[in-house]
């Protein structure tokens, strides 16, 4: 499984914040990485492609530091950041881009344009950054809610204490958050709503920040203390993308089958480590063995998933009735939801509205198309009936909408999944490595050309 998005791009940032040249060992090639990478060359970190680490052999890249607090900018054409669709490109670079002291304009693709970004922008304009909406640095109306927006920040951010509300994204606070040891006096930042969804993805910032030798406090509920602090240099190697294992795990749950992936992580802050939990709710049988000697086996694990089967054999997926702050991996719970004989509410789970895509609308909406029964509510949904057909599903340029449909393709005749090349923002091989699962005698393994898992041309269906 390629390595994992939010640890890739937490640690290239973070390597470009610190106090000499550091290296990103095994880092996700996708979109969003590609775009993060962009992004911190064009503020002014060296970015260098290594073709094998010493220590492991596997693709790394090295980053040289930004330089921060820079007078001011003036006369020089502002920094162009392209975010794509990438939150963690969209969230976190603003506030880096502020410790340089640069101008930074920052726009993304049409969709991206509807993703929510004022507490980011209000928690920088608050901490003295001038933020203004549209192209322009004169023009446009103070604190814009989403992109495009230009930002400067002269000299740098000064830090203390600021107050935002991070209801609508956890990476409100992990955006924040990652810039604050760079602030002159570090940064007491406070959540003011509700709750902070994808909780998993915050307590990922306080461990990677901590792993880099920053000291940050997170005792008191909804707030978090970071201390000024210089970074030093490091070399990390990144996991695999568990998020992204989802659709190769649930495939053996949908399908009655058995899915096989080395190198599982025996501890992970992400939140696809709540796989070994969800897929028995689903009635699948999981295992943990300790892998053989070699790469990493002290910390890794290889899981075996098999899918349940009826008194008759056929697949048979069962359903806990609810599930709640799946957060990220909810479309690939809901592909499962969506062939259990029972039905499934997804709670907590409504700033899934401002990923990607309104993601609610669009599961509720492709699965009623597949001949499924679906209410939305504010805090999520229920699959009340299954999918029965194939159609034609949406992807919505969202990668976890065509992966929802690559798995409902497993079990019902006749899904086409539109724009499966969205898929690179975050697993460009995502359709070799599918073809590899589900074609006879494939192996997962995208190896020799011509090979059921080799390259295929292209993206589109
Ligand atoms: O910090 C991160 O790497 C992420 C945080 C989460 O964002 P939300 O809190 O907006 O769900 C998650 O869904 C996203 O895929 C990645
Ligand atoms: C919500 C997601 O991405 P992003 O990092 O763009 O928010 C996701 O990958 O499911």
């Amino acid at each position: 499984m390629p390595a994992s998005k939010s640890l890739t791009n937490r640690h290239l940032l973070l390597a470009a914040l610190a106090d000499g040249p550091s290296v990103v060992v095994n880092p996700l090639e996708s979109r969003d990485s590609s775009l993060m990478l962009q992004a911190l060359s064009a503020l002014g970190a060296g970015v260098e492609h290594l073709a094998e680490h010493p220590s492991t052999g596997e693709p790394a890249v090295r980053i040289t530091p930004l330089t921060l607090d820079a007078d001011g900018d003036d006369g020089a054409p502002p920094v162009e950041v392209d975010c794509g669709l990438a939150g963690t490109v969209m969230r976190f670079l603003p506030a880096v881009a502020a410790l340089t002291g640069r101008t930074a304009r920052f726009d993304g693709d049409p969709e991206a344009r509807v993703r929510p970004m004022g507490a980011v922008l209000e928690g920088l304009a608050a901490l003295g950054a001038e933020v203004t909406a549209g192209a322009s640095a004169d023009a446009g109306v103070r604190r814009p809610e989403t992109l495009p927006f230009t930002l400067r920040s002269r000299r740098g951010l000064a830090g203390g204490e600021v107050a935002v509300d991070a209801s609508a994204s956890s990476q409100f606070v992990s955006g924040l958050l990652l810039a604050a040891p760079r602030m002159r006096e570090g940064l007491t930042l406070r959540h003011t709503g509700s709750t902070v969804p994808s909780s998993e993805h915050v307590a990922m910032t306080v461990a990677v920040l901590r792993a880099a030798g920053v000291e940050v406090d997170d005792s008191e509920p909804a707030v978090w203390r970071v201390a000024p602090a210089s970074i030093p240099a490091f070399t990390v190697r990144v996991e695999p993308d568990l998020s992204n294992a989802g659709p190769f795990l649930v495939a053996a749950a949908a399908t009655g089958g058995e899915v096989t992936m080395r190198g599982w992580p025996r501890e992970s802050t992400q939140i696809g480590r709540r796989w070994t939990e969800l897929l028995p709710q689903f009635g699948a049988a999981v295992e943990l063995v300790d892998e053989p000697t070699g790469q990493d086996s002290a910390a890794t694990q290889t899981l075996t998933v098999r899918g349940g089967r009826d008194g008759s054999g056929a697949p048979q997926v069962t359903s806990p009735g609810l599930v709640d702050g799946t957060a990220e991996l909810t479309p690939t719970v809901a592909a499962l939801a969506a062939l259990a004989d029972c039905a499934t509410t997804f709670t907590a789970v409504g700033h899934l509205r401002g990923h990607e895509t309104d993601r609610i609308a669009a599961l509720a909406a492709e699965l009623r198309r597949l001949g499924a029964a679906v209410d939305e509510h504010d805090d999520g949904f229920s699959i009340r009936t299954p999918a029965v057909r194939g159609d034609l599903v949406r992807s919505y340029a969202d990668h976890r909408m065509a992966t929802f449909a690559a798995v409902l393709g497993l079990r019902l005749d006749g899904v086409e999944v539109e724009d499966i090349g969205c898929t690179a923002k975050t697993m460009p091989t995502f359709p070799q490595l599918w073809r590899a699962l589900v074609e006879p005698g494939g192996t997962g393994e995208p190896d020799a050309p011509g090979a059921p898992g080799a390259p295929v041309e292209g993206g589109g269906r």
